[in-house]
């Protein structure tokens, strides 16, 4: 199941759905379309290790808008924060988006019931695209649990990503012992 506008609508004034900024043209019949924030980020080097720490520089989208290559990887974020405390909530793209052949996730869209924080975008283009700040870039989508959760996100000690801010966070992989 996957909650309707309606429904969407009921959980935001309960206060279990937030997002910010929120604009009512925003949310389809079952989802939440969510924008490109202001930074972009790439990891500063060609070749990542999964142990360690690997670090990225950020850098703002002119007004102009910026030119996203294929075969580099880069990391955006969303202008939205949300918290989720009751729903798994799932980060998909847009049609509009992957008929640009612009990928807004590397195999997780999945987010968990208790995140909150803005979306750490992992972009990667199959031809070269300009891209521009506050482009709807993905919608939220929003599931019911099965179940108690004994563990909320947003409650859990090693959570890597709770609170992420407005600018791209890299992998903390680094943080799994393996
Ligand atoms: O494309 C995505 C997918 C998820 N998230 C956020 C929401 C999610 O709740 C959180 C953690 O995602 P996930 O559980 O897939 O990451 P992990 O690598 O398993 O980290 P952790 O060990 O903290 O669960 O990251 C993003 O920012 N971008």
């Amino acid at each position: 199941m996957i909650l309707s506008d309606t429904r969407i609508l009921e959980e935001i004034e309960k206060g279990t759905i937030k997002i910010t900024p929120y604009d009512r043209e925003c949310l389809g019949s079952n989802s939440y379309d969510v924008h490109l924030g202001k930074w972009l980020a790439k990891y500063k080097d060609e070749v990542l290790d999964a142990r360690k720490h690997n670090q990225i520089e950020h850098f703002e989208i002119p007004e102009e808008g910026f030119i996203l290559q294929p075969h580099v990887f880069y990391l955006g974020v969303t202008e939205e924060y949300t918290e989720t405390h009751a729903h798994v909530p799932f980060l998909e793209g847009k049609s509009s988006t992957g008929r640009l052949g612009i990928d807004i996730h590397a195999t997780a869209g999945k987010g968990d019931v208790g995140f909150c924080g803005n979306w750490t975008l992992e972009i990667s283009v199959k031809q070269p695209v300009r891209i521009y700040k506050g482009m709807p870039i993905g919608q939220l989508i929003y599931f019911p649990v099965d179940g108690e959760i004994a563990v909320k996100y947003n409650q859990k000690k090693n959570a890597k990503y709770s609170g992420q801010p407005n600018k791209p966070v890299e992998s903390m992989m680094w943080k799994n012992k393996f």
